[in-house]
């Protein structure tokens, strides 16, 4: 089935069932979902530098592949300036090398799954999925807020999908595609909800209230 916001898929070869079960083995990963805005890189970041975990985002490797000008690159900008997903493969492909990078096996997936069939190729099964749960008001505020202060930083250039016409496109990929898979873990108690229209720090203090479970439950306790 052809997912809504999802480029097609044929070109590229799946990555085996086995590589990608090997590859979960002794690994601890928490996603980080939330529509875009709602602070999961800037979340992670904290994560990342005050708990330890290996920060993986989807969004930054797709930008790297850009970066590196690859036939891909060119592929995944055109997608990224639509609003749209780009094919499961390629972004799988990518995180599985950044793992297989990194010896550190506490990982945080940021901004990934992001459809039904992100989740099923990657067959990871992660032990908790932290949702950042803002509103689409507040989130495109932020994000467009974004863009204005990057003139003041000439060393950074500007997302080209940080504009109200892809933000609302953005949007719709969220509600159609991605809100399945929160659903999924929602119904499988892994889902912890947090508000994150509060200020950065208020967030954060939420956010290591519910990894600390998770450090507890791996120390036995
Ligand atoms: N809790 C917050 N309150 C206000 N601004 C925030 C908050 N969290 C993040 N931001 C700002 O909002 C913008 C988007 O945050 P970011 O972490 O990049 O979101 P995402 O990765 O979910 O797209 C950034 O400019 C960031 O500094
Ligand atoms: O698993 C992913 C993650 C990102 N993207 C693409 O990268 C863009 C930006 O995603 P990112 O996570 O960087 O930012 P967000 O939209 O969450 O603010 C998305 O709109 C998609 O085009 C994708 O296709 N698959």
């Amino acid at each position: 089935m052809e997912l809504p916001g999802a480029a097609k898929t044929e070109d590229h070869v799946p990555p085996s069932k086995e590589a990608n079960e090997q590859l979960s083995k002794g690994y601890t990963v928490v996603y980080v979902l939330g529509c875009p805005g709602s602070g999961k890189s800037t979340q992670c970041s904290k994560i990342s530098a005050g708990l330890g975990f290996f920060h993986l985002s989807a969004g930054d490797l797709l930008q790297e592949e850009i970066n590196s000008g690859s036939e891909d690159g060119k592929m995944i900008a055109d997608l990224k300036r639509e609003g749209r997903l780009v094919p499961s493969e390629i972004v799988v492909k990518l995180l599985q090398q950044a793992m297989q990078r990194t010896g550190n096996k506490k990982s945080l997936i940021d901004g990934f799954p992001r459809n039904e069939e992100n989740q099923n190729i990657i067959k990871i099964e992660p032990e908790l999925v932290l949702l950042l749960d803002c509103s689409e008001e507040e989130s495109t505020r932020r994000l467009l807020n974004r863009n204005q202060l990057i003139p003041l930083l000439p060393i950074m250039k500007g997302r080209v999908d940080d504009n109200a016409e892809t933000i609302k496109k953005r949007f719709k990929v969220y509600s159609e595609s991605t809100l399945p898979v929160i659903n999924y873990y929602s119904s499988n108690g892994k889902l912890r909800r947090i508000d994150a229209e509060r200020p950065i720090e208020e967030v954060y203090e939420s956010v290591k209230e519910i990894l600390s479970e998770l450090e507890q439950k791996h120390q036995g306790h």
